[in-house]
């Protein structure tokens, strides 16, 4: 079975494979360069699995895989998570003053879970975004005073430098990564679904939705709104719910929501990450 993910070797999204394929075997790994292209490795049929970040403590969402998830990725279903802890570090090819750094590169994810550090070191440092975190590793090499964000394990497997350590604004630091299939998880019992929809523009609408949920007793786990991108203060949810689509009271959950919303649809139901 082919997995894709964030290459190239040495990302967080590898770590999350290494996590996932534990125990699995036959597996063959595939490295893309930007994260839709690990998406659409799904839909062109290139792997039959894809482990793509979703969102991460600190930083929340991202937001690419978000509205792809959304808007884009027809018959991709999610049919796994994992959750990895994420410490940052600072990453060169020779040794360097912190004062004679002037440009850090990284995924924009990166960057973001390491603002406060960033500005604090390095205030006048041009800060540049790569695809992944390993990209930024790689493009420190024979680069005096480039510095990049990333794992450990990058700076490992390419022979790099680890100038500061865990790095990150706060220390305890997880991202949930997920795993895309044309299919999604036969019931466990531990099971969560993943729905997105949207309502009608009238007062109690979103209530009306969740009300559903509420009245069947149906925990929520995550709720977050992205614009629906056909106007301005129109939004789409997306809604994690405990319990899987082909259990008896979601799937009557599922199709009374059908009729209080003027989109669903149904992403997938999957074993919670113990
Ligand atoms: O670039 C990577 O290493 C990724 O897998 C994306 C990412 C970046 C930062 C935190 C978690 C995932």
């Amino acid at each position: 079975m082919k997995i894709g993910y964030l290459g190239p070797k040495g990302t967080f999204s590898e770590e999350a494979v290494i996590k996932y394929t534990q125990g699995v075997e036959n597996c063959e790994v595939v490295e893309f360069n930007t994260i839709p292209e690990v998406i659409n490795c799904i839909s062109n049929s290139l792997c039959e699995e894809a482990v793509i970040p979703i969102e991460n403590s600190i930083e929340g969402s991202v937001n690419i895989a978000v509205d792809m998830l959304i808007n884009d990725a027809n018959g991709i279903m999610i049919k796994g998570e994992v959750i990895i802890p994420i410490s940052h570090c600072l990453i060169s090819d020779a040794p360097v003053e912190f004062k004679d750094v002037h440009c850090i590169l990284s995924h924009q994810q990166a960057i973001a879970q390491c603002r406060e550090y960033i500005s604090k070191k390095f205030p006048n440092a041009e800060v540049k975004a790569t695809d992944s975190t390993a990209q930024a590793v790689l493009g420190v090499k024979s680069k005096p005073g480039v510095v990049a964000i990333g794992p450990e394990r990058a700076a490992v497997i390419y022979g790099m430098r680890i100038i500061d350590r865990n790095i990150q604004d706060v220390k305890e630091n997880y991202t949930r990564f997920l795993i895309l299939s044309q299919k999604d998880w036969v019931v466990t019992g531990k099971d969560k679904t993943s729905i997105v929809f949207s309502v009608p523009n009238v007062p109690g609408s979103l209530y009306n939705a969740l009300g559903v949920l509420a009245n069947k007793k149906i925990n929520m786990t995550k709720i977050e709104s992205r614009p629906s991108r056909k106007k301005l203060g129109e939004y789409v949810f997306w809604v994690d719910i405990e319990g899987h689509r082909e259990d008896e009271i979601v799937k009557d959950a599922l199709e009374e929501l059908k009729g209080r919303t003027d989109f669903l649809k149904v992403l997938g139901s999957y074993p919670k990450f113990k």
